[in-house]
């Protein structure tokens, strides 16, 4: 489904929690058309689907009848203090007529009665409002808010299965043991991630690490101590990488990190951040690893078996001299 253009303002003092779910997949056409319909029902100028974002509130959806006065920028989220309200106190406000109400009368806006309710997500933080705004005063009758509260269920039930849906797939994505990508996540993000950089004309550096001698460390300290091991090295491998670079555990005391690196030099930057940062902790005993890495430049056609098995031969290599240097 096409990305939904979104209107994005900044109110200040509004500090809310928002889930970072994308909502592309839900079928806001449906909730266009509802709130199409219900806009006809109240006979009001306009409805409004607003939406907390990290960086404010948004204007979502605006119902077809919206009145151009109301969907222009006057029409300032910052300074819509019901919208604000609703979405704070996470309750129903209905305003009949604004100069009769001490709350908002100094308030300068271009209607006069609102009616929202808030949108929650199934956690309980606020996904938005749901409004019906209007440049006369209003009486609604009892069955209309009724009427209102059973669209906002439907919403919230989209919201509902779009939450579920988000939770299995991060599920199904996630090493449970060290919480970063497991071998799907890695296989099914390392397109969008090629994607990304082809279309930056950018190379990605695929690194593969695995823990040397982790057998022995098992043996000698528990399993347990192993977990905490395989946990402090994933964690490190995250700190050391940015947001858009990907860090996953392949199997057992296997990674695998694909990072944005313009050259090879990167990898001898990334490679020591991550022993300075194992050798800072003492509070577990020592772990070290070997890597190996592959280049994927922007036009390569390679596979990922293919870049594994270069990957693998350069780290057994690796492997096979830090052997031969300790015998010496
Ligand atoms: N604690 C713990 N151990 C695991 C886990 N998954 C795999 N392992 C252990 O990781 C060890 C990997 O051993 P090997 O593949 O022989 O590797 P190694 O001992 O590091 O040997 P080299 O790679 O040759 O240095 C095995 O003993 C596995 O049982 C896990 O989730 N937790």
């Amino acid at each position: 489904m096409k990305k939904k253009a979104v209107n994005v303002t900044q109110p200040d003092n509004l500090n809310l929690s928002t889930l970072n779910i994308e909502i592309e997949e839900v079928d806001w056409h449906k909730w266009q058309r509802l709130i199409n319909i219900c806009a006809e029902m109240f006979d009001a100028p306009t409805m409004i689907i607003n939406r907390v974002t990290p960086e404010g509130i948004e204007k979502f959806l605006t119902s077809q009848t919206c009145n151009t006065q109301l969907n222009s920028n006057q029409f300032n989220m910052d300074h819509n203090k019901f919208c604000k309200d609703v979405i704070t106190q996470g309750q129903r406000l209905y305003v009949k007529d604004i100069r009769e109400d001490c709350r908002y009368q100094k308030e300068e806006m271009p209607y006069l009665s609102y009616l929202g309710l808030p949108i929650t997500w199934p956690d309980g933080s606020i996904f938005g409002s749901l409004s019906v705004l209007d440049t006369q005063t209003t009486d609604y009758p009892e069955e209309y808010i009724d009427a209102l509260s059973v669209i906002k269920e439907v919403i919230d039930s989209d919201l509902r299965h779009l939450y579920k849906e988000d939770q299995l797939l991060k599920m199904s994505y996630t090493d449970p043991l060290t919480q970063i990508y497991n071998r799907r996540g890695l296989i099914d993000l390392l397109q969008s991630t090629q994607d990304l950089a082809r279309r930056l004309k950018r190379q990605l550096i695929l690194i593969y690490f695995d823990l040397d001698k982790f057998k022995t460390a098992n043996d000698k300290y528990g399993h347990d101590m192993g977990d905490k091991l395989l946990n402090l090295f994933a964690m490190n491998l995250k700190k050391n990488s940015r947001s858009c670079d990907l860090v996953a555990r392949w199997g057992g005391d296997e990674f695998i990190v694909i990072i944005h690196a313009e050259d090879t030099q990167s990898i001898n930057i990334y490679i020591d951040r991550m022993n300075q940062h194992l050798a800072d902790q003492t509070y577990l005993p020592e772990i070290h690893f070997s890597y190996g890495y592959a280049v994927i430049k922007p036009d390569s056609s390679s596979t990922l078996a293919q870049l594994l098995s270069t990957a693998d031969e350069n780290m057994y290599r690796n492997k096979q001299l830090k052997r031969t240097d300790h015998k010496k």
